[in-house]
């Protein structure tokens, strides 16, 4: 069954106010991977994911989570789907046991049915399981909001920059846990702005800017797109016929005397693009060379995004 996990369609979203948050954007999530959602601040994703929570209303299009349309069936898309918000907001008052417990009753979950140790557990919390919750800190509040979104079991679990602001160890035990559970089969959502943990962690990745969509690709080929590395060559006369060669991803005419040539710097390095110019007989008067990683595509992706109304 290739059904996706989470189906957007041409999905926006004014806000009352006329900010235009998300701008007919479309994807599919699909099943039992770790999907990054990337974008710079107020790029759209926290609205994105607040729609999918049913926290907030879209303006238009369409969004299917487990096949249940979020209009027609949402009762089912939510019980599909566990949302991890990006605001720690919790009653102060509760143990985080109560806590679970309270939110399995939300679902209907029977009394025998509940996992509320279990996560504890997995979040290391046992410890504090019956301590009131305004007395944890940040970062176990933050594993007790990852714990409250699983209390159902969803086959989905979204993130919504989950590390944003948490200590290196802290981060290390939630991806732990997100790995046993993308292991269990669980699809994972996540946003982050930390392109390094994308990187390590999603199987494809979108970025998202200015409520537009401006990429949708497995990380390995956006990796891929970093390995793209340019030289940019003069030669000392007008070029007759632009060169072809096995080492070149790309290659273009900048002016009459320049070329800029893309390759792939996993493959042949630029002593290779060199070479294989002047075995074709090309006198080189300049050379200068571009460096980009997975940053620069994101931040080149980004600035060629379009600004939204
Ligand atoms: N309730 C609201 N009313 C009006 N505008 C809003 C509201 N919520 C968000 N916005 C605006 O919508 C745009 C998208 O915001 P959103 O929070 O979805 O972005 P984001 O990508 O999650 O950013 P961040 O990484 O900073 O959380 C921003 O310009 C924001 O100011």
């Amino acid at each position: 069954m290739d059904e996706p996990a989470i189906r957007i369609e041409s999905l926006c979203k004014t806000y009352a106010g006329g900010k235009r948050a998300l701008n007919d954007v479309s994807f599919d999530v699909p099943r039992g991977q770790i999907f990054g959602l990337l974008g710079p601040n107020g790029a759209g994703k926290s609205t994105l994911i607040n729609i999918l929570a049913g926290l907030v209303m879209k303006s238009d299009g369409k969004a299917t989570i487990w096949g249940f349309d979020l209009d027609e069936h949402p009762r089912n898309a939510k019980r599909s789907i566990g949302v991890v918000p990006q605001e720690i907001i919790f009653d102060p008052f509760f143990t985080p046991r109560e806590t679970l417990e309270i939110q399995a009753g939300l679902y209907g979950i029977p009394k025998s049915e509940r996992i509320s140790d279990e996560l504890l557990a997995a979040m290391h919390l046992t410890d504090k399981a019956h301590a009131y919750s305004r007395t944890l800190s940040g970062g176990m509040k933050r594993r007790l909001l990852v714990a409250k979104a699983m209390v159902h079991s969803p086959p989905i679990l979204v993130l919504d920059e989950p590390t944003a602001g948490v200590d290196v160890e802290l981060r290390r035990q939630l991806w732990d846990y997100v790995r046993r559970l993308h292991a269990q089969g669980v699809t994972i959502v996540l946003t982050t702005h930390y392109l390094e943990e994308a990187e390590q962690l999603c199987d494809r990745i979108a970025i998202i800017h200015h409520g537009r969509v401006v990429a949708n690709e497995p990380t390995r080929e956006l990796i891929a797109k970093a390995q793209e590395k340019a030289v940019v060559v003069t030669f000392d006369r007008d070029i007759g016929a632009v060169p072809t060669n096995a080492c070149f991803e790309n290659i273009a005419l900048v002016d009459e005397r320049t070329l800029e040539i893309t390759y792939r710097k996993d493959k042949v390095n630029a002593g290779d693009v060199l070479g294989a110019l002047t075995a074709d007989g090309l006198h080189i008067v300049d050379v200068s060379t571009r460096d980009p990683d997975l940053e620069d595509v994101f931040l080149s992706l980004v600035s060629s995004g379009q600004e939204a109304a």
